[in-house]
């Protein structure tokens, strides 16, 4: 096991993310709860930290923000049991999963890929690496986003449909699970539009808060 992630986004090889993991998130989109992972990636030029600024893509006219808890991998493997699950588990991080609304919808009407949509420059602002000792309880965690000083977004990790150890399992039947890689665990209700000069707030429980401003290309 890993014991320095802290530069977790340069050790990292991939981001999986997985969508409407939050029955009240897929409902309020008009979609179907799901009855296994959806799941999609996000390149790693996507990252950036606090100072950086998110930047909405060319042509797009709606990016929505969307609050996540992500989980750092410290071991790899594949094909991991759930009961295994979080000895893989190195840490956590604060994340948004900047989305290009629009972008995607028209990518579902059309049955693309939401590459363009989820992977876009800047579309994926993270915290400093969280030691898994600091979040005790992963799965009971306040999730929290303000636009503006406005609260848009107040979950709880505990509204999950999948649960971590399952996600890792699943994940890792499909693509091997290297260290440094992130899982995006998906969003909790209250996702919406960001413009240009807006200020982003987001919190995970009392453990790490970051602000990210909003710009043009
Ligand atoms: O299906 C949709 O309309 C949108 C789904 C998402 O963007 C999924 C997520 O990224 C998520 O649930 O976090
Ligand atoms: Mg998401």
């Amino acid at each position: 096991m890993a014991t320095n992630l802290k530069n977790f986004m340069q050790v990292g090889r991939k981001i999986v993310a997985v969508g409407r993991n939050y029955r009240a998130h897929a409902l309020e989109l008009g979609n179907q709860v799901p009855t296994k992972p959806i799941l999609f990636l996000k390149p790693t030029s996507s990252y950036i930290t606090e100072g950086e600024k998110i930047k909405i893509p060319v042509g797009c006219s709606s990016l929505h923000h969307e609050v996540e808890l992500g989980i750092v991998i410290g071991k790899p493997g594949s094909r991991i049991s759930e009961q295994e699950a979080m000895n893989h588990v190195a840490g956590y991080v604060l994340a948004l999963d900047m989305t290009a609304r629009d972008f995607q919808d028209e990518a579902k009407k059309k049955g693309q890929p939401w590459s363009l949509a989820k992977g876009f420059d800047t579309s994926c602002p993270v915290s400093s690496f969280i030691e898994k000792k600091s979040l005790t309880a992963p799965e009971n965690t306040r999730l929290w986003l303000k636009v503006n000083d406005a609260i848009k977004q107040d979950g709880n990790t505990k509204d999950m449909i999948f649960s971590i150890p399952f996600l890792v399992s699943y994940i890792s039947t499909y693509f091997k699970l290297e260290e440094g890689d992130v899982i995006l665990t998906g969003t909790p209700e209250g996702v919406g539009p960001v413009c240009e000069g807006d200020v982003i707030q987001a919190g995970l429980g009392d453990i790490v808060s970051f602000t990210f401003q909003v710009e043009k290309s």
